[in-house]
């Protein structure tokens, strides 16, 4: 017997960045929307223990270890359950590493989910979220999708309504960024200024709950940009190219460096997308809609 379930990426429609706390973490208020971009995670009882596998195109990158978001989350709830965590965890990888789209948080969501199955855990859904939120910051919302405000570190979650569906395109950088890097950036850059606390945009929930691509494209904002261009500068370049080619708006994805092009219908996207693919930092280009469902039995 084998359970497959399929997770989404996420874009971050803002992503307001407080001050550091004491724990090394900043407050956000951080508006996810998980898109159509997805990795696959099958968990198959494994007698001779804990075993990760991966294929997909940056499968490479991805740690084989117990370090595995995925992994990680079968050794938590195996640990909940005073069991063994005896699991074969097969990852098929479609969502950038370290591309600032939340791929491992999906596979440390979806893990969960299938182990829980597999096992016939039957836990809750919030000692799904409690287990999520112990795994990284991003990892509650890649279990519910849609659209969420995440505040505290991003991992409490408010749902959110949206009356429409929007379209993006993703241009898939040539290398990745660190997360913490690109946090620390951004404290580098804020030395010497107040932090203002992170406050959710009313223009933007109003925008994606209308469903209307323009008012969005008007308030989307970043502040996590500013520190990825920083360390990734030609970044700058892929976003121009894509104003260029008629996207209503252009932003860093999360951390980066994946960039989202936000296009107000499937003819917008492919014109955006065939502008993008000669960009100079630019290795991948993909189209998705959202918002999707979060972590999905198949
Ligand atoms: C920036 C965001 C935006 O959604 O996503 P990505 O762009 O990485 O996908 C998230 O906040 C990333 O969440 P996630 O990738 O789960 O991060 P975690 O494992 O919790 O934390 C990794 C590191 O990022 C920094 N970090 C993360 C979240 C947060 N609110 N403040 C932080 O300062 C800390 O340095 C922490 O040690
Ligand atoms: N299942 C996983 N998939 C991808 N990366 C993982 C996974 N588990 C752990 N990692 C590690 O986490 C780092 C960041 O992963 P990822 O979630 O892809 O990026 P981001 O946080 O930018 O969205 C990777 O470079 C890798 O070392």
């Amino acid at each position: 017997m084998s359970v497959t379930v399929r997770v989404p990426a996420k874009v971050n429609v803002q992503l307001a960045v407080g001050a550091a706390r004491p724990d090394g973490f900043h407050d956000l208020a951080n508006v996810f929307l998980a898109v159509g971009l997805y990795d696959e995670v099958t968990a198959t009882p494994s007698p001779d223990g804990l075993r990760i596998t991966c294929d997909g195109p940056d499968a490479a990158q991805v740690p084989l270890d117990r370090t595995n978001l995925a992994a990680r989350a079968a050794i938590a709830l195996a640990e909940r359950y005073g069991r063994t965590p005896d699991v074969h965890l097969h990852i098929a990888k479609d969502i950038p590493v370290a591309g600032g789209m939340a791929g491992g948080s999906a596979d440390g969501a979806g893990a969960l989910l299938a182990c829980d199955t597999l096992w016939g855990t039957g836990a809750s859904r919030e000692e799904l979220l409690d287990i999520c939120a112990e795994l990284g910051s991003d990892v509650p919302f890649s279990l519910v999708g849609g659209a969420a405000l995440g505040t505290g570190r991003g991992e409490k979650l408010r749902p959110l309504d949206v009356g429409g569906t929007f379209h993006w395109v993703f241009a898939m950088a040539t290398r990745g960024l660190s997360t913490p890097a690109v946090f620390r950036e951004f404290d580098r850059l804020a030395e010497g200024t107040r932090v203002p606390e992170p406050i959710a945009s009313e223009p933007l929930l109003a925008a994606l709950a209308k469903g209307d691509p323009d008012a969005l494209a008007a308030a989307v904002s970043n502040d996590l940009q500013p520190a990825a261009l920083s360390l990734f500068p030609e970044l700058a370049d892929t976003l121009d190219a894509g104003r260029a080619a008629g996207a209503l708006t252009a932003l860093v994805s999360g951390s980066g460096p994946t960039t989202a092009f936000l296009v107000r219908d499937a003819a917008g996207a492919q014109k955006v997308a065939e502008a993008l693919a000669s960009a100079p930092a630019c290795r991948t280009v993909r189209t998705a809609v959202g918002p999707v469902p979060g972590v999905t039995a198949l």
